[in-house]
């Protein structure tokens, strides 16, 4: 017997529809080639990418990492956070696994930008942590939605996804946002005395699943 119903999953919530898939070519690195996809969000113009390899077209299963832009660690080699380390193990994973995709999205300092991340650094300078900075200049804690990721990865047909993160809201929102996590991959990164407080910080406010290798907070190294 025939099945002439469409294909697709049902959906769980309205999908959006803000990206038109613009551009894409096969990029060499370092690591291999990565299949570069651009999309661009039809209302603001906003670029963000897809680093794509081997095939993922109607797969269960796929490594995902939806990563946020974090110019100053990724360009500049900021020690300030992860976010640098985490993009390199998550295209280390990708390349070695010879499956899966990397999300580049363009939501700089959790979707507040750079001028306003600078700006919070300046606070955090000054004793406040992330989250405070981000409420003192009027922001809440975290910007970011995941209904750009999840539109991405329904272009790319990816069925169900092996989550890259620490952030239980990153698991959340995907589900949500109507696409299945199978497990979770911890991002496992080195601190440092200047991204230590910012670790521990995001542990403890926002549950982030992170593993700090010494655990004792009294003898943790501060930054002078
Ligand atoms: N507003 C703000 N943004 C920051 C700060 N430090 C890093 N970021 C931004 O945070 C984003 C990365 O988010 P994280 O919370 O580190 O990690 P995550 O992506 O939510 O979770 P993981 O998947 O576990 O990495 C990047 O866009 C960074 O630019 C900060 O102190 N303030
Ligand atoms: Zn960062």
């Amino acid at each position: 017997m025939s099945d002439t119903r469409s294909p697709q999953v049902l959906p769980t919530r309205k999908h959006t529809q803000h990206l038109e898939r613009f551009s894409e070519a096969d990029i060499p690195t370092e690591r291999g080639s990565l299949r570069t996809i651009v999309f661009r969000d039809k209302r603001n113009g906003r670029e963000h990418v897809a680093l794509v390899v081997g095939q993922v077209s109607g797969h269960e299963g796929v490594p995902v990492r939806i990563h946020s832009e974090c110019l100053t660690s990724e360009v500049f080699g900021s020690l300030k956070c992860d976010c640098r380390e985490q993009l390199d193990r998550s295209l280390d994973f990708i390349t070695q696994a010879g499956q899966g995709v990397v999300l580049y999205l363009r939501q700089e300092g959790r979707g507040i930008g750079l001028g306003n991340k600078i700006k919070a650094y300046a606070l955090q300078s000054k004793g406040l942590d992330t989250y405070e900075a981000n409420r003192q200049l009027g922001f809440a804690d975290d910007l970011r939605t995941y209904d750009i990721a999840a539109e991405m990865l329904r272009s790319l047909d990816v069925r169900s996804v092996d989550l890259m993160t620490n952030n239980p809201l990153k698991i959340a929102g995907m589900v949500e946002e109507g696409i299945p996590v199978r497990r979770r991959i911890p991002s496992r990164t080195e601190h440092n005395p200047h991204n230590v407080d910012y670790l521990r910080t995001k542990r403890e406010r926002t549950g982030h699943l992170i593993e700090l290798f010494a655990e004792d907070d009294d003898t943790e190294a501060k930054t002078g």
